[in-house]
């Protein structure tokens, strides 16, 4: 049995794809703003309020990065033991680990897996097609849950590069930022198709850096969900981009992974010395240390060097 905890996008649209083939229970902690929700959910999906009633195995938690750690040390009891498959992309901000490192450092024992890739909610919710990565170190587990949670339009690939498929997904919302605020300023498509160039090869760079393989970042966790986000005005972290190269005021409610990992990752890459120049420029930039123009400037005047 497959349970999915966290109603908002992702999660609502991982129940409806999953739910058009096989039973799934989705719990909110906040149900009334699912119920205004347009999405409409096929008759297999059970909703439950109640976490204690969610009795799964395959425990899907789509909540934000920086709210997985908090909610797990809540219900660590009652999620001990179970298969947890983290669906957020991030670095948490105080143990500056990825979402599987947050589940073995607050539940030890517990397999934990990451399902991550290029997939807005509203089109798995709408059944259009799309690929994924499922990171599971345990081979067999990952195996097991990559045929659990594919479906017709839903499709999985697997991997043991647990570390790449976390970092890919954190790192391009980071670029996917940047992105946004060189559209919004009106630098033009050849600076973000540079700035996406070299913030890929920083995020291959760091993810090396602590044990990733650099095919798992040229994947659909690393590369393909940068393309995706870098290029679309769907992604919010590109929107949150837009907004502050614009000028124009971000969107206070929406979840934007990229601000918080920005920073985590930024602290963590100086700790260890791995040059991440566009990553450090976008934590500058939100929270308010730099100028858009001195970024720029910054960026555009570091010391010439070899691709
Ligand atoms: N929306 C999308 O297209 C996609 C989102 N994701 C990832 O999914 C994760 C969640 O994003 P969305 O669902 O889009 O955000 P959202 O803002 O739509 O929903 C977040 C949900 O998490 C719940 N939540 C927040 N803090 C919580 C806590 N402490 N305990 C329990 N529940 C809590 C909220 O009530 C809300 O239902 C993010 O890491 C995002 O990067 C991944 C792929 C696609
Ligand atoms: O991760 C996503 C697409 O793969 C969703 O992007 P945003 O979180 O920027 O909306």
């Amino acid at each position: 049995m497959i349970a999915v905890l966290g109603a908002g996008a992702f999660g609502t649209s991982l129940a409806v794809a999953i739910g058009r083939e096989r039973p799934v229970t989705l719990w909110g902690r906040n149900l009334k703003h699912r119920s205004q929700s347009a999405v409409s959910l096929p008759e297999n999906v059970t909703v439950s309020a109640e976490i204690g009633d969610v009795g799964a195995d395959t425990v899907l938690l789509a909540m934000p990065a920086q709210a997985l750690r908090g909610f797990l040390q809540d219900n660590a009891p009652r999620l001990a033991g179970r298969k947890l498959v983290a669906c957020c992309k991030g670095v948490d901000l105080r143990l500056g680990l990825g979402p599987v490192g947050v589940i073995r450092s607050v539940l030890p024992g517990t397999t934990g897996a990451i399902l991550t890739g290029p997939s807005f909610a509203a089109d798995i919710a709408r059944g259009l097609p799309t690929a994924l990565t499922l990171a599971c170190a345990d081979d067999a587990e990952g195996l097991r849950l990559q045929h659990d949670l594919s479906t017709a339009v839903l499709r999985l690939y697997r991997t043991t590069d647990v570390v790449g498929a976390e970092l890919g997904g954190a790192l391009k919302n980071v670029i996917a930022i940047a992105a946004g605020i060189v559209i919004g300023a009106g630098l033009g498509d050849s600076a973000r198709a540079a700035l996406m160039t070299r913030g890929f090869a920083e995020m291959v760079r760091f993810a090396e850096s602590r044990g990733a393989r650099g095919e798992t970042l040229t994947g659909l966790s690393g590369f393909g969900d940068l393309v995706l986000t870098c290029t679309s005005p769907q992604s919010r972290n590109f929107r949150h981009g837009l907004a502050l190269g614009s000028g124009q005021p971000v969107d206070e409610s929406a979840t934007v992974e990229g601000v918080a990992t920005a920073r985590a990752v930024t602290d963590l890459a100086e700790r260890v010395g791995i040059a991440m120049p566009v990553t450090a420029m976008v934590a500058a930039l939100t929270e308010g240390h730099v100028t858009l123009a001195e970024a720029v400037r910054t960026l555009m005047s570091r010391p010439l060097k070899q691709e």
